[in-house]
């Protein structure tokens, strides 16, 4: 027993020592030097004989922190005019060391100059406090989601699409979520108070693990309009409005596949060891499926956005191409020169040779005719560059290399769908005839040269000089090389017959794209919807017939989604103590079970709404959706108010709507609140607070502060009124965040530095009931 008790004291004492770096010096210990890669891309031309060197040069050197601000945009705005105020002039002329640090930059081609980039290294954060002080507000904040800590690349693909706040959009490939949050962003742009946004982003990923780790990164944007699902990609599952029998289609697709990453070499070093022209060639084959999956689920009109983090073409063009000319005609690369007109780009090339698979023989195919039958397993002809593809306009696709303005390398095709693609006699849902399709599985060379061999064995290492908390904000780190590893198996995987059988299942209803199209006449709605046509109007649980399309699948993931009645009971005690207006829309308040008391209540966009209960949705494999309003109360003194309070998740969506239990604050009191826990409420500064507040009965209530100086400045926050006190129901670094804003000095021990969070760490809301 002792023994164990040590054991546990000693795993405890470990637990709470900080872990270790790997030092700074890790970097340069890296030997940045790969001549396949370097006799790859000379042989693909990708860039000039005269920019070799720079771009070798730049490939090799640290890439510099980026970020941007987050939030709907006059909040975002308010915080990065703020922190220009307050941190931007103490780092104008820091030296460490001898060597000057430039203080941060606005990234010039990201709108209203809300991204910026910074060069310091560990060593000089750790060296200057003005860098320190400065590093520590972008974590802390970045962890509250008032900034994205995101490569400035991985910013494009988003903003070229578009996006408005009524769309539906589809991330096929999100995790772990950088473009996620911009795409919500835009759609959940409505700056509006008491405006519920309306819109859908729709955020997949195939790895399970990695799908839950968007409901961390998305939960600080607090939005009704995700729903985070956990498909492959290229099987995404098709969905119908049951009354109209229409399939439901997106505005915008975002396919940002994984690929081999070497454009991120400058942030995982290690790649630089284990790179072959093979784990590119590997990734082609199901990056074109998932493109063309993307082109069956986006709309007529609608846009889509085809990313690698590669330079490699045939993770790119050669991906383009195919499915361009797979959809003849039906989907064109829009001309993107205009849009961010200072962003350096190159254009898309028209000519590359593939490499061989055998290990260590630089052999390259510059046509199909060339490939030797047991290449032939491996290499279809879409790797190669079509005979026509001066009719592609594959110029227009985007090639950003790091000297060009000091960041990663990456690729974007922006692509507009003009109608519904028809397919060769004979192709597959994909588009795919028989000589497009992998003939079997992908064995590959033996030895390290084949990630299929690689993988676990070999695993990427993150030795960046990052801190740990910086690690869950950045994308596509070794994490996504590794899922990329495991894409390989995947993609071989389908090409067995089995496999091949079951995506057709999965969409039955598009095994055949003319079948497709004759489903989506008019004639073939009507014929689908008198078959098997559901109620439009949701079901409710008071209805009981709540979603059976949506629970058919409920094996798979959380517990069932259900959608309250308006009528229900706990729905109506707090709608009248908390004076919500009929106007509300209730029906879009959602609980994860069907016990009749709620422990957490929703809410959903009424376009999550609308994918939960369509026609197909038992295939949906839900990982997470909405945002949290209200928590169940257990404090028997208050339950004689109101069963539920309020959580701050989701409160500034609908508290502009409450007619009761809402306290104004003025400065001096919020002030109170922030920096005392549970003060008093006899010693508030305001004696009209005090006086609202011994009024109200025991439970939740909602505090407003607005700024009268500045009056876009308007926070509201949950209230605990107890017996004697008051206390805010937000965290440490919510509360923090809220200082900082309302340029209130943090206490000494609140502005110490924090130890980093582990990923997935998330501190808990503060629900003591207080004295
Ligand atoms: C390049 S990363 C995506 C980065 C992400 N878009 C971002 O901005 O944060 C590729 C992602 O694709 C996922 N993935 C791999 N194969 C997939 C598939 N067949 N379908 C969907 N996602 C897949 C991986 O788990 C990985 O999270």
């Amino acid at each position: 027993m002792a023994r164990h008790h040590k054991k546990r004291s000693e795993r405890k004492a470990r637990a709470e020592k900080p872990v270790e770096r790997k030092p700074a010096s890790s970097y340069a210990a890296i030997d940045y030097n790969n001549a396949n890669f370097e006799a790859y891309y000379k042989a693909q031309g990708i860039l000039s004989e005269a920019e070799w060197d720079t771009f070798m040069t730049s490939l090799k050197s640290q890439l510099p922190t980026t970020f941007r601000f987050t939030g709907s945009r006059s909040y975002a705005k308010h915080l990065a005019e703020n922190s220009q105020r307050k941190f931007f002039p103490s780092l104008q002329n820091i030296e460490v060391d001898g060597v000057k640090i430039a203080p941060p930059t606005q990234i010039p081609w990201y709108p209203e100059g809300l991204a910026y980039q910074y060069d310091a290294s560990r060593t000089a954060i750790r060296k200057s406090p003005a860098l320190k002080r400065f590093h520590q507000f972008l974590t802390s904040e970045s962890e509250i989601g008032n900034i994205s800590r995101q490569e400035a690349v991985s910013m494009i693909p988003p903003l070229l699409l578009d996006v408005q706040p009524h769309h539906h959009v589809l991330d096929m490939c999100a995790a772990p979520g950088s473009k996620t949050a911009q795409l919500i962003e835009a759609v959940d742009a409505t700056d509006v108070e008491g405006q519920l946004p309306d819109g859908l982003v729709v955020a997949n990923d195939a790895d399970g693990k990695r799908a839950y780790m968007l409901v961390h990164q998305t939960k600080r944007l607090q939005t009704p309009c995700l729903l985070i699902t956990n498909h492959a990609a290229q099987m995404f599952p098709s969905l119908h409005d049951p009354a109209t029998g229409q399939q439901l289609k997106f505005d915008r697709i975002l396919a940002d596949v994984p690929c081999s990453g070497d454009g991120t070499m400058r942030k995982n070093p290690l790649i630089w060891r284990s790179w072959t022209p093979n784990e590119g060639s590997a990734l082609h084959f199901l990056q074109l499926r998932i493109l063309m999956r993307a082109i069956a689920l986006t709309k007529v009109g609608g846009k889509l956005v085809y990313s690698t983090c590669s330079m490699n073409p045939i993770e790119n063009e050669a991906v383009v191409a195919a499915a361009l000319k797979r959809c003849g005609g039906a989907v064109r690369l829009v001309d993107a020169s205009k849009m961010l007109p200072e962003l350096l780009r190159r254009p898309g090339v028209k000519t590359w040779t593939v490499p061989s698979y055998k290990a260590k023989e630089a052999t390259f195919y510059s046509q199909f005719s060339e490939v030797p039958n047991e290449d032939k397993a491996r290499i279809t002809p879409s790797y190669f560059p079509p005979t026509d593809i001066d009719a592609l306009n594959i110029e227009r696709c985007l090639r950003i290399y790091p000297h060009l303005q000091n960041t990663g390398g990456f690729f974007v095709a922006l692509l507009e769908k003009v109608a519904e693609p028809v397919f060769a006699e004979g192709a597959n849902q994909y588009g795919e005839l028989p000589e497009d399709q992998q003939v079997r599985r992908q064995k590959g060379p033996k030895g390290p040269h084949n990630p299929r061999n690689r993988r676990d064995k070999d695993p990427v290492v993150d030795t960046m000089p990052e801190d740990e908390g910086d690690a869950e904000m950045e994308e596509a780190t070794s994490d996504d090389v590794a899922a990329a590893a495991k894409v390989v198996d995947q993609a071989a995987e389908e090409t067995t017959t089995q496999k091949r059988k079951a995506e057709e299942d999965v969409d039955s209803d598009e095994a055949a794209p003319r079948k497709q199209i004759k489903l989506d006449s008019p004639d073939a709605d009507a014929a689908e919807s008198s078959a098997t046509a559901t109620p439009a109007e949701p079901a409710t649980k008071t209805d009981a017939t709540d979603g059976p399309e949506m629970h058919k699948n409920r094996k798979h993931y959380e517990e069932p989604f259900v959608f309250l009645s308006s009528a229900d009971g706990e729905y109506q005690t707090i709608k009248d103590v908390y004076g919500f207006p009929d106007s509300f829309p209730a029906s879009q308040l959602v609980v994860r079970s069907e016990a009749a008391a709620h422990r957490a209540i929703y809410l959903c966009s009424s376009a999550v709404k609308q994918m939960l209960l369509a026609k197909g949705a038992y295939r949906l494999k839900v990982v997470n959706t909405g945002v949290r309003l209200f928590s169940r109360i257990h404090d028997q003194s208050a339950l004689a108010t109101c069963t539920h309070r309020f959580n701050d998740d989701g409160l500034a969506l609908i508290a502009p709507m409450l007619t009761k239990r809402v306290i104004q604050l003025d400065r001096a009191t919020v002030t109170a609140l922030l920096l005392e826990d549970r003060p008093l409420i006899a010693t508030l500064p305001s004696e009209k607070v005090t006086n609202e507040l011994k009024a109200l009965a025991v439970g939740g209530a909602v505090a407003k502060f607005q700024d009268e100086k500045d009056p876009a400045l308007t926070i509201w926050i949950p209230l605990w009124r107890a017996p004697v006190s008051v206390g805010l129901l937000v965290n440490k670094k919510e509360r923090v965040s809220m200082m900082h804003r309302l340029d209130i000095p943090l206490p000494v021990e609140e502005a110490k530095e924090a130890p980093a969070k582990a990923e997935g760490e998330v501190e808990e809301v503060e629900t003591k009931v207080v004295a």
